[in-house]
């Protein structure tokens, strides 16, 4: 109840308008619905003792009110107003509805906007892991057969909690916040009835009958939250399976794969199957439990008057006949609320779990402004990074000094560490020892909405996304540049078709991925161009050539010296010698191996020479020229 009420909570900012409203509206209307529903049974029972030309004694409760308004009247008016009330208590209960689904609707909206803002905010490293931690069983039993390895499908699982787990919990929460005092309220309605009108035997038989029930079902009820939780993690193995897939579909056809693909995903939806089929009949049999009692019903009704000693009318009798199943539908929702939370306390933690990941990087206490960094020198000072959970250093007590508006290539061989220094930078881990400062003020010191308005990023993993090249262009910037500024750029970095809006491709052209119709020169500058659009005041690339062919990789690193001319930049790269960089920085296995220009590391570092020679063998590999 707890995590329920902790999820409101956070989601409470997300709600549209007054999010009050929609709360009292509901739960003012299953009120209202819960004191007509323990209202109608006793004026149906005035009724047809009306009918019968017996009226009822009248009780000092709401049906003697009503018995005592209509007592002497025509038995029709008697009907006619008690169709009133029961269109009345039809039309309340429709409304209550109503108002549920709509706040089920609007919670629901809300809490995937909270999830996917802490997912967006968080460290992707701590939504991956609280994603697996979401698909770890929880006491109940393993996983069926062939689902798949859940620590590798973190970000999955965390897809579905946000798509699909988010309407359950919203629909839950809603039950809960409505159900609870329509059911007190219905009890309470009745047993005051029931009391006033000298029938308590009939409470008491038919809250024995519930405990009978409880006793019986409650190993059923405990099956079935096994087998949902057993169902939700064969669901997400196959939601796994199939984005895999999905975004592979190409690599699995020219793999010859597509087959092998298949008999997995289908091996997975018939598990998955196997286990809807398992929570269907679990669902099933303890329902069954549930209505054989609730017809067992009038017989507890009739021992209850034999108990009582007292002689009933039939307007008393029918009206007990409507109570009891009444009564033990109450105690049975009021049941069923506290077995929805044990069966989704595991749904329940994930949500909580996934809302309460910190934001990372954290909010300084008292944050320094961007203007307090007046120069753009970049310092590293005794920098060590260990990721979490690994047994050595990645990188060892580098220390660094890169001179405002200096165009630094990092360089050193796979695995050396480049990439991990390119995070460190950019915050996206933070290290383990020591400290970086931009123009002598600490990166932590700064608020992180502040770092991509200090970095302009081309890395290993950046993407563009499919949309308009004008939208890839201008994506996170709050001034949108202007069409001809886009243009001017685009033909600075030698994309001259879509500056101008050649061969029928320009600004609007849709980025495509699977096909793809950039080629993946087109798509680096691309990349290029939109890091350059950023008024940044450092530029960070981490092999902006990566995977291009030689040539195309030199007039790619040729136009990055080109344009970042005057800007601070640190360029990740494996061919130092294509830069011509003022400054190279070598790194062997997280250390600084070697730093200078290229003529003097080629003339003093024994690792640099072997970078070199190893990228120039990699673009003197010999090429088919022509056949024989
Ligand atoms: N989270 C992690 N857990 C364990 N080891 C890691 C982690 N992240 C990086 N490493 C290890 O740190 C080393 C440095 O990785 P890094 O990606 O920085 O190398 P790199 O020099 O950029 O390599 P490449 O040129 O191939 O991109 C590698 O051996 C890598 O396996």
């Amino acid at each position: 109840m707890r995590d329920l009420w902790r999820i409101l909570r956070v989601v409470r900012r997300s709600l549209r308008g007054g999010p009050l409203v929609g709360f009292v509206l509901a739960v003012g209307l299953a009120s209202l619905a819960g004191v007509m529903a323990g209202v109608l049974p006793g004026l149906v029972g005035v009724a047809i003792g009306a009918i019968q030309g017996r009226p009822a004694s009248p009780s000092p409760g709401l049906a003697g009110l009503f018995a005592r308004l209509v007592s002497g009247q025509s038995p029709w008016l008697v009907i006619a107003a008690t169709l009133v009330a029961v269109t009345i208590s039809v039309g309340v209960t429709m409304a209550q509805s109503r108002a549920g689904s709509e706040l089920s609707a609007e919670l629901t909206a809300a809490l995937r906007v909270e999830l996917v803002r802490a997912a967006l905010w968080a460290s992707p490293r701590a939504v991956d892991a609280a994603g697996a931690r979401a698909l770890a069983p929880k006491g109940g039993p393993p996983a069926p057969p062939g689902v798949k390895a859940p620590a590798v499908r973190g970000f999955e699982a965390v897809k579905l909690v946000i798509a699909r787990d988010a309407a359950a919990v919203s629909d839950f929460a809603v039950a809960v916040i409505t159900g609870l005092p329509q059911a007190i309220v219905t009890l309470l309605v009745l047993a005051f009835e029931l009391a006033t009108g000298g029938a308590w035997p009939v409470l008491v038989g038919t809250a024995l009958l519930f405990v009978l029930s409880r006793v019986l079902s409650d190993r059923a009820s405990r099956r079935v939250g096994e087998r949902m939780q057993s169902m939700q993690r064969s669901d997400t193995a196959v939601f796994g399976a199939l984005g895999e897939m999905l975004a592979g579909t190409e690599e699995l056809r020219l793999l010859g794969a597509r087959q092998t693909a298949l008999t997995e995903v289908t091996d997975a939806a018939h598990r998955a199957a196997d286990a809807r089929r398992s929570f269907a009949a679990a669902l099933a049999a303890s329902g069954q439990i549930k209505s054989v009692l609730a017809a067992m019903s009038p017989l507890v009704l009739l021992v209850a008057l034999r108990l009582s000693g007292r002689t009933y009318e039939a307007g008393d009798i029918a009206k007990l006949l409507l109570v009891t199943p009444l009564l033990l539908a109450r105690f049975e929702a009021l049941d069923g609320l506290r077995a929805g939370l044990l069966e989704r306390a595991p749904l329940l933690a994930s949500l909580r779990d996934l809302l309460s990941l910190p934001p990372h990087p954290p909010e300084p206490e008292s944050p320094l402004p961007l203007a307090a960094i007046t120069n753009d020198e970049v310092v590293l000072d005794h920098v060590g990074y260990r990721p979490e959970g690994a047994q050595d250093d990645v990188l060892h007590d580098v220390s660094l000094r890169i001179p405002a508006g200096a165009v630094v290539a990092i360089c050193g061989a796979s695995g050396s560490g480049k990439s991990t220094l390119v995070r460190l930078l950019l915050r996206l881990d933070d290290p383990t020892r020591g400290k970086i400062e931009v123009g002598g003020v600490d990166l932590t010191r700064l608020s992180p909405r502040d770092l991509s308005r200090l970095f302009a990023v081309l890395g290993q993993a950046s993407v563009l996304f499919e949309r308009s090249v004008a939208e890839n262009l201008a994506l996170g910037l709050a001034d949108p540049p202007d069409e001809a500024a886009m243009r001017r750029l685009l033909a600075r970095v030698r994309l001259d078709d879509l500056a101008e809006d050649k061969g029928g491709r320009g600004l609007g052209a849709v980025v495509r991925k699977v096909p793809p119709n950039f080629s993946g020169g087109e798509q680096r500058r691309l990349l290029l161009a939109r890091m350059l659009l950023r008024d940044a005041r450092l530029l960070v690339l981490d092999e902006p050539e990566a995977g291009l062919p030689g040539a195309t990789a030199e007039e790619l690193l040729r136009s990055v010296v080109e344009l970042s001319a005057g800007r601070t930049t640190i360029l990740v790269t494996h061919a130092p010698h294509l830069v011509k960089s003022t400054f190279n920085v070598v790194l062997d296995k997280g250390r600084i191996a070697a730093m200078g220009t290229h003529e003097e590391l080629v003339q003093s570092s024994e690792t640099y020479r072997a970078l070199l020679s190893e990228g120039q063998r990699k673009q003197a590999a010999p090429r088919p020229h022509s056949l024989p």
